[in-house]
């Protein structure tokens, strides 16, 4: 549809505004009328100044929070197969449904409806709750909130993130390239996006800022470009020529801008222009303007001229006292300045491009080229035919341009009447003559600069910056929803790991002290059993019996006088190995204790260790107990060093498991006289000695050999006579060798005693010799051979729960272990999804929140009315 720019034939309160400002000057009413127009202008953008800057702050947030608190995500939403309303939808038609994933992680993948709120559009979206989600009926019932409305999405469009990787690359395929870059790398991507965004934020909020207007007016060769822009100003500024010769970008200012003089800046090759610095430009005078631009036909000068317009403000273009608009001379369109006057028209500054052309040539090959680009970039594209005087058939000329024009610019054809102006420069600069036809084409143009300003500078800089907003908004609702479900994870894990954790910190006090017991109540009873066996054993073996009910060797028959030595030697062996047997049998007893100490351990570790902790894989031998043994040196089987404290004579009954017990020792299986007469022991029955007790003689002595006697004929008296009497007898005997009557009686009394102990060896001996060796062989197993060594029942007992204790200590150190690994592994968990938690509930929030200023930015703003 055809737009109408001329202002007598618009029916819009501005248009009529600014209509009334173009024929101002007749009266105050319609000079005041345009300063509304520019009152407008002005409100407007600053409430677009403002938002920019709002905008800004939000980007910053944003990045600052993904730098510093949570890696943004960048989400993809695909259209979802929504149900027709045939099949039941009851959703709103303002709502969408879609899938929502990100790009970094295929795994995540949700539905989400999009909706408007009716409050102007915001975006945001919801995803667990769709089934919840308001039905239209809700909706018209006023039923539910504006924050559950929701407004339809399209995908981001300044935000974008182009992770297609070349043109040959298909969407799935950079869909599954991009899967594999990592969130961190996509947030980085993200990053630089936004920080690209507020740079072009910060030259819009300059273009916005900035208050003049920049008219590019450029054309074919000799098409009168300077011509127009005299006529323009209606001052031959500047340098007309029959031959085409401007090669410089002149630049038309008001005189204003240049504190009110009239001046021409060349401004210096390879700097830029800075009207307070001189060092940038050569000024010169107006006057001198044509050899400027002659001398510098070679080259694209750019030549600033200020010019004083004198005219009233509703008729001067420069002076029109809204913008300040500047005027371009730009050089005429050919080969060699088709570029860069190209790439002028594009420079953001430049809001309208004025293109000449001759009446008398129409379209050149050049101006085609720049007509079809410019009218693809630029909106707005005035369309000067010149020279229209010199044409004779004037509608057959119009009729031709125009058909040029549809083909080259189907916009600028549409609004034709007003921006396609035929017109003859040349007399528009003669004073008097009537020039209806430029005076139409001059009111056209300010119209269409001033009161279009709003739409061609502030219009499209509110529509990217409303892009932008809707971009953060989509950001922002996607990451909520990320946050919620991360919220939600977080709960559900802790849900699960929580009262484990706390079922452990209660339950280890527990552990640790039911490990301690289970410990020392095994060793205690290891110890105490040891000590009643072997206690038991040795009690046994002192009164010559077996220690042990069931021994491996056992008590030999007396064989008679001849077979003695054998006999106490057997006696010996049988004895000793019934002690070896006890010590073996209490070893049997600590791996029964320990046995079921192990499967209290094993109880504990069912009891206190979480589902899918590994559990202790290893088997419990109990036949690998005392059995402990390190290799020396020289290779030789020794007792572990643990032990070796225990003195050597009193736990060879220890290494009964090596096979090499009491029993099995030479040096306790030596027979001797005593094992037979025990004179120590008579010495000890009757002098109470307890030392001699302990003493081993080895070979008799005299006295001992006269005590032997004695001792045998006190027994075979009956024990009766006692030892004063022996002694007394002694006397009486010797005294008697010493007379006559004593010789004579000796020979009978000696063959008496002889008798006496003849009777002894035969009666006595096969009962008195396992208790004599039973005595003996306890007694030097219960001897002490050092200030720190251990009474043998109590090295056994030691050694025996000592064993039991480091069995049930490792099986326990190694529960321990584990429930403290596990302890710990939970604590880390807890504390994960605690930190996920915090870290989703706050970034939820801080979602939300932008969400929200994003919405206030818009509502503040009117960003919609803004050049609309
Ligand atoms: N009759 C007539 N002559 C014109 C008109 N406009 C320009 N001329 C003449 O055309 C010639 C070229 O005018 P310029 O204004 O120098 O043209 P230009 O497009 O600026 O030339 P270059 O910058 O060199 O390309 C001059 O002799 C002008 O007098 C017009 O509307 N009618």
């Amino acid at each position: 549809m055809a737009q109408a720019y001329f202002p007598t034939r618009v029916a819009s309160p501005v248009k009529e505004a600014f209509h009334e400002s173009v024929f101002a000057g007749l009266n105050g009413d319609r000079q005041l009328k345009a300063e509304d127009v520019q009152e407008a202008y002005i409100e407007s953008k600053d409430r677009l100044v403002a938002a920019i800057d709002q905008t800004k702050q939000v980007l910053n947030d944003v990045r600052t929070f993904n730098k510093n608190e949570w890696v943004v995500r960048y989400p993809q939403l695909k259209d979802k197969e929504e149900p027709t309303e045939a099949e039941g939808s009851t959703r709103p038609r303002n709502q969408s449904r879609k899938s929502l994933s990100f790009v970094d992680d295929p795994t995540f993948k949700t539905d989400v409806v999009l909706g408007t709120t009716q409050k102007g559009p915001r975006r945001s979206m919801t995803l667990s709750s769709i089934e919840d989600l308001p039905t239209e009926e809700d909706q018209d019932s006023g039923a539910v909130d504006d924050k559950e409305r929701l407004i339809p999405s399209s995908d981001f469009n300044v935000l974008r993130l182009d992770l297609k990787l070349g043109s040959h690359s298909s969407a799935s395929s950079a869909a599954s390239l991009v899967s594999q870059l990592e969130k961190s790398s996509i947030a980085n991507l993200l990053d630089e996006r936004i920080g690209v965004s507020i740079n072009h934020v910060d030259k819009l909020r300059m273009r916005v800022e900035d208050t003049s207007s920049k008219v590019l007016v450029t054309g074919d060769l000799n098409a009168g470009k300077s011509t127009f822009v005299n006529a323009l100003l209606r001052r031959e500024v500047m340098p007309v020529d029959q031959q085409p010769c401007t090669t410089a970008f002149c630049e038309v200012h008001d005189a204003a801008e240049n504190q009110g003089q009239e001046e021409v800046h060349v401004i210096k090759t390879g700097v830029t222009y800075d009207i307070n610095d001189a060092s940038t430009y050569e000024k010169a005078d107006l006057t001198e303007l044509e050899n400027i631009v002659a001398d510098n036909e070679d080259t694209q000068k750019m030549i600033k001229i200020y010019l004083a317009d004198t005219r009233a403000p509703s008729e001067s273009l420069l002076n029109n006292g809204v913008v300040d608009i500047s005027l371009i001379d730009a050089p005429g369109l050919n080969r060699d300045s088709l570029k860069t006057t190209a790439v002028f028209s594009r420079q953001e500054e430049i809001d309208v491009v004025v293109f000449v052309v001759s009446a008398e040539n129409h379209f050149t090959l050049s101006a085609r080229d720049f007509l079809t680009t410019a009218s693809r970039e630029k909106a707005y594209l005035f369309i000067v035919v010149n020279k229209y005087d010199q044409i004779r058939n004037k509608e057959k000329c119009r009729k031709m341009v125009l058909e040029q024009i549809k083909e080259l610019s189907p916009g600028t054809y549409d609004d034709a009447e007003d921006l396609v102006h035929f017109v003859d420069s040349a007399s528009a600069l003669q004073p008097f003559a009537a020039n209806p036809a430029f005076d139409d084409l001059e009111q056209s143009l300010r119209s269409f600069v001033l009161v279009k300003r709003s739409k061609s500078k502030l219009h499209p800089v509110s529509t990217f910056l409303s892009n932008l907003l809707s971009d953060i908004e989509l950001l922002a609702a996607a990451n909520s929803v990320v946050a919620e479900s991360e919220i939600q994870k977080a709960r559900a894990d802790l849900q699960l790991v929580r009262p484990v954790l706390e079922k452990m910190k209660s339950g280890r006090d527990t552990l640790e002290g039911a490990l301690e017991s289970v410990e020392e109540a095994g060793a205690n009873e290891a110890s105490s059993r040891t000590k009643t066996l072997l206690n038991d054993a040795l009690e046994r073996v002192g009164s010559g019996q077996i220690g042990v009910d069931k021994p491996l060797v056992p008590m030999p028959t007396y064989p008679g006088l001849t077979g003695i030595w054998d006999y106490v030697r057997d006696v010996r062996r049988a004895l000793l190995s019934s002690i070896d047997a006890a010590v073996a049998l209490a070893e049997d007893e600590a791996r029964l204790i320990t046995t079921r100490g192990v499967h209290k351990i094993k109880d504990l570790e069912s009891a206190h260790l979480p589902e899918g902790v590994e559990r202790n894989k290893r088997v419990f031998m109990p036949e690998a107990m005392f059995n402990a043994t390190r290799r020396s040196g020289k290779g030789v089987k020794r007792r572990s060093s643990s032990y070796s404290n225990i003195g050597g004579a009193i736990v060879a009954g220890g290494l009964h498991g090596l096979g090499i017990g009491l029993a099995q020792r030479p040096d306790m299986l030596e027979t001797t006289f005593f094992d037979l007469f025990d004179v120590n022991h008579q010495f000890f029955l009757h002098f109470g000695d307890k030392h001699a007790e302990a003493e081993d003689t080895p070979a008799p002595t005299a006295l001992g050999l006269v005590s032997v006697g004695v001792g045998a004929l006190t027994m075979v008296g009956g024990q009766a006579i006692g030892m004063r009497g022996v002694l007394e007898g002694i006397v009486r005997i010797t005294d008697l060798f010493g007379n006559e009557t004593a010789r004579k009686w000796a020979a009978p009394v000696l063959g008496a005693v002889t008798v006496g102990l003849t009777a002894y060896l035969i009666l006595e001996l096969p009962s008195s010799i396992p208790r004599t060796v039973g005595r003996r062989v306890k007694a030097s197993v219960m001897s002490r051979s050092g200030e720190h060594e251990m009474h043998f029942v109590d090295a056994h007992a030691v050694r025996v729960s000592r064993e039991t204790r480091k069995v049930l200590r490792l099986a326990s150190w190694d529960l321990r272990e584990r429930f403290r690994g596990a302890m710990e592994e939970r604590s880390r968990e807890v504390k994960g999804a605690e930190d996920m938690e915090r870290k989703a509930v706050r970034a939820k929030e801080w979602f939300l929140n932008v969400g929200e200023r994003t919405g206030t930015i818009r509502a503040d703003a009117k960003l919609e009315t803004i050049g609309a």
